[in-house]
């Protein structure tokens, strides 16, 4: 060993005296705000209960993730997921249990979406037959599946996707082709080495005819020896920018026949005589999956953005630094300003985040549930616009939020062992995958032009639009917390920059340019329209919830600060569009950035309280610095003192290169 035994103090759990004043200090209790967070006692227990059972067993130990091999890794995170499924069958645990599991593990299994659009999709597309057919053999792992849609040539453009299933009377099976080199499936997670099965996204072809992309449960691996099928090429895509397990993988397949029964066949099926067949009013059911697993990237980006605060506040409370009264000891950091500029509208932000994603998964559960079940199918479109757009606005935020908090961690967020690193680099992925963020924002941005020019003519917008008819008549901000009147600023703001992108948009028309090329000319305004609008939905809604929220006064005290600071931040971050649109003059813009300034300092006493409700476990936020009892720099020097790098006191590399060259250079 190279390093000698410390002196430092290397007990865990007394906690750190700074952080312990600023819990004593705090004007609510944290664990009441963490059930409000968690919608109660009994949900908040059954969490607990899952996570404590969860990281009792060593298997789910993360500690030493940083330090391992991509191959290290990968063994421990395919060992994570059996492990769960032999939790499902020694303790019963179901969705509800695995779901809470693999949010603590960030979801860094070997078979993740295999839980999160495998099975999903089949749920939502295939028949009550094929249902009963596949999901057991999902469930006990003899089918471990990828959602395979993206190819190397394209993955926004899903009428460009060039996997042919062509059908085969004769056999009455498909034929599936992959078009090499840009057609072949390329990203899916877990195709790589994980998986047994994909559901492929291909152009079915009947008679020579296309009836558009449908999905296909294609079997890639034997089931016992996991060796590829005929016909089957599939890998491991490459190293990338993040560190999580996942194996994004590429698939080739030659001639592979499959039955007819596995395409999934809810909404349209191809008869035994090749009659292409599609029940009225489904066109875009395809696409359920993706509005669904948008709406939980949502509740993802709240996670990322609430983890990463956590770490960052409670190093800002026990790491001390510089000088702030002359002579005295160094200060807390969180005691700067622009450090508590740094983290506290971000903590406000992490409570918004919550009640967005709250908003958009009980959105997306009513119109899935209760309404496309019936047939009923109003509202995809408002939810489609809104799924895509939150997926992307709050992915956006998120990653600037993770990022920044890196950066207030000084150079000890430059360190894996931060948390904060793989926060980021996992976390990079959700603003691509899903759906690009830009190309999102463009269909939020077409609907909100539908609705706009609806609501000109005088008809009905969607209900998240209503704005656009409301009356607001004078939007006279004369105090900068009140909430109707914060809000009606944000309204006028949003119904300004749909107006600029409407207007723009018909110029373009009237000055003979094709839609397209008017669409193309404008996107660049139509982004910040459909910006503005998820803008002003986020911080609308944030005050809505919060305003009929009946909980203890002083849990409604601190969150009516948090929505107001959300709210004045959101304006001061985009001044110029406020101002633009007559929301505010710059003496209101002047006076929302004193109140700015004035709420962190009312905030600050309760910042370690406001992360501490979020209630995560120490081995879910992984972080030296983040901890819970703040022992950051022992923890540090631990992990240290475990780095492969410290096992031995010299590295061979030395012997190996450097001695012999001295001994040459001697001679
Ligand atoms: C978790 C980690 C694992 C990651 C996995 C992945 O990444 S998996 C890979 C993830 N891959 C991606 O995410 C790929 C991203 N690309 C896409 O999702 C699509 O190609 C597109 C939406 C960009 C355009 O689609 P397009 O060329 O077909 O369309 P268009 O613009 O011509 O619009 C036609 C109409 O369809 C409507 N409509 C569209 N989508 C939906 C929907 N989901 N629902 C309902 N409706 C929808 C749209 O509003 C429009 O209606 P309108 O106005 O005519 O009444
Ligand atoms: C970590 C990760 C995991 C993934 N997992 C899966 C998976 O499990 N299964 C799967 O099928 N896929 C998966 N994907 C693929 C992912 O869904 C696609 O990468 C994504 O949809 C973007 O498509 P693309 O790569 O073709 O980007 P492109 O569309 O080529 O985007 C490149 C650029 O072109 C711009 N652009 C493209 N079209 C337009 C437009 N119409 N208007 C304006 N700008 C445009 C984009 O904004 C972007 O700036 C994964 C990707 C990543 C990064």
């Amino acid at each position: 060993m190279a390093l000698v035994e410390s002196s430092i103090n290397l007990e865990v759990g007394k906690v750190n005296p700074d952080l312990q004043k600023e819990r004593d200090g705090a004007s609510f209790n944290p664990n009441d705000m963490t059930l409000v967070l968690l919608g109660g006692p009994k949900r908040a227990q059954h969490r607990r209960e899952v996570v404590r059972q969860l990281f009792s067993d060593p298997v789910f130990n993360q500690e030493m993730r940083y330090s391992q091999s991509k191959t290290e890794r990968y063994d421990q995170a395919m060992h994570q997921s059996i492990r769960l499924a032999e939790y499902m069958i020694e303790k019963g645990w179901t969705d509800k249990e695995m779901q809470t599991a693999a949010v603590a593990l960030h979801y860094d299994l070997a078979t993740a979406v295999h839980a999160v659009m495998f099975v999903p999709t089949i749920l939502r597309l295939a028949t009550p037959e094929q249902q009963a057919e596949w999901l057991p053999q999902a469930a006990s792992f003899k089918m471990i599946g990828t959602y395979a849609q993206t190819e190397l040539g394209h993955g926004t453009n899903l009428k460009a996707l060039e996997t042919t299933a062509t059908y085969d009377r004769s056999s009455e099976c498909f034929i599936m082709n992959t078009p090499l080199p840009s057609g072949m499936k390329w990203w899916p997670g877990g195709l790589g080495k994980s998986t047994t099965h994909a559901l492929v996204t291909a152009n079915l072809i009947v008679d020579g005819q296309s009836h558009g992309f449908q999905v296909f449960l294609v079997q890639l691996r034997d089931v016992e020896t996991f060796e590829e099928l005929p016909g089957i090429e599939v890998g491991d895509i490459g190293p990338r920018i993040s560190v999580s397990v996942t194996d994004n993988g590429y698939l080739i397949m030659r001639n592979v026949k499959i039955p007819r029964n596995n395409m999934l066949s809810k909404y349209c099926t191809v008869t035994s005589e090749g009659k292409f067949l599609r029940q009225e009013g489904t066109a875009k059911s395809n696409y359920g999956t993706m509005m669904m697993v948008r709406a939980s990237i949502v509740d993802l980006a709240f996670q990322n953005t609430s983890q990463a605060v956590t770490i960052a506040t409670r190093y800002g409370a026990v790491r001390r630094q510089s000088e702030l009264k002359p002579g005295a000891k160094e200060p807390q950091i969180i005691d700067f300003v622009t450090q508590q500029y740094k983290l506290i509208p971000n903590i406000a932000l992490a409570y918004g985040l919550h009640f967005t994603k709250e908003y958009m998964l009980s959105y997306y559960h009513q119109v899935f549930e209760e309404e496309i079940q019936k047939g009923v199918y109003d509202s995809v479109p408002e939810l489609h616009s809104q799924s895509c757009g939150l997926k992307a606005y709050c992915t956006d935020l998120s990653m600037d939020t993770v990022e920044v908090c890196r950066r207030s961690c000084g150079g000890h967020g430059f360190m894996m062992a931060s948390g904060l690193c793989s926060l980021l680099m996992d976390g990079l992925g959700s603003v691509t995958y899903e759906g690009e963020n830009t190309v999102l924002y463009l269909q939020t941005a077409r609907f909100l032009m539908k609705n706009y020019a609806a609501a000109m003519q005088g008809g009905r917008t969607a209900r998240s639009l209503a704005f656009l008819t409301a009356n607001h008549p004078t939007c006279e901000l004369l105090d900068v917390f009140n909430l109707p009147q914060l809000q009606a600023v944000f309204d006028v703001r949003a119904k300004f920059m749909l107006e600029c992108g409407a207007v723009r948009m018909s110029e373009s028309l009237k000055n003979g340019r094709q839609q397209y090329e008017a669409w193309n000319e404008n996107s660049v305004e139509l982004v910040r329209a459909s910006k503005a609008y998820l803008d002003s939905f986020t911080a609308v809604n944030f005050m809505k919830r919060v305003s009929t929220l009946d909980i203890k006064p002083e849990l409604k005290d601190v969150l009516m600060k948090l929505c107001r600071l959300h709210a004045l931040h959101r304006i001061v971050s985009s001044a110029e569009e406020f101002l633009q649109s007559m929301a505010i003059n710059t003496k209101q813009l002047e006076d929302i950035r004193s109140a700015e300034i004035k709420l962190l300092a009312s905030l600050r006493p309760d910042a370690v309280a406001l992360v501490d409700s979020f209630d995560y476990h120490d081995q879910t936020l992984n972080s030296a610095l983040g901890r819970y009892d703040g022992n950051v720099y022992e923890k540090m020097y631990d992990l240290t003192k475990r780095n492969p790098m410290n096992e031995q006191s010299v590295h061979p590399a030395i012997h190996k290169y450097l001695k012999p060259f001295q001994a040459k250079a001697r001679l």
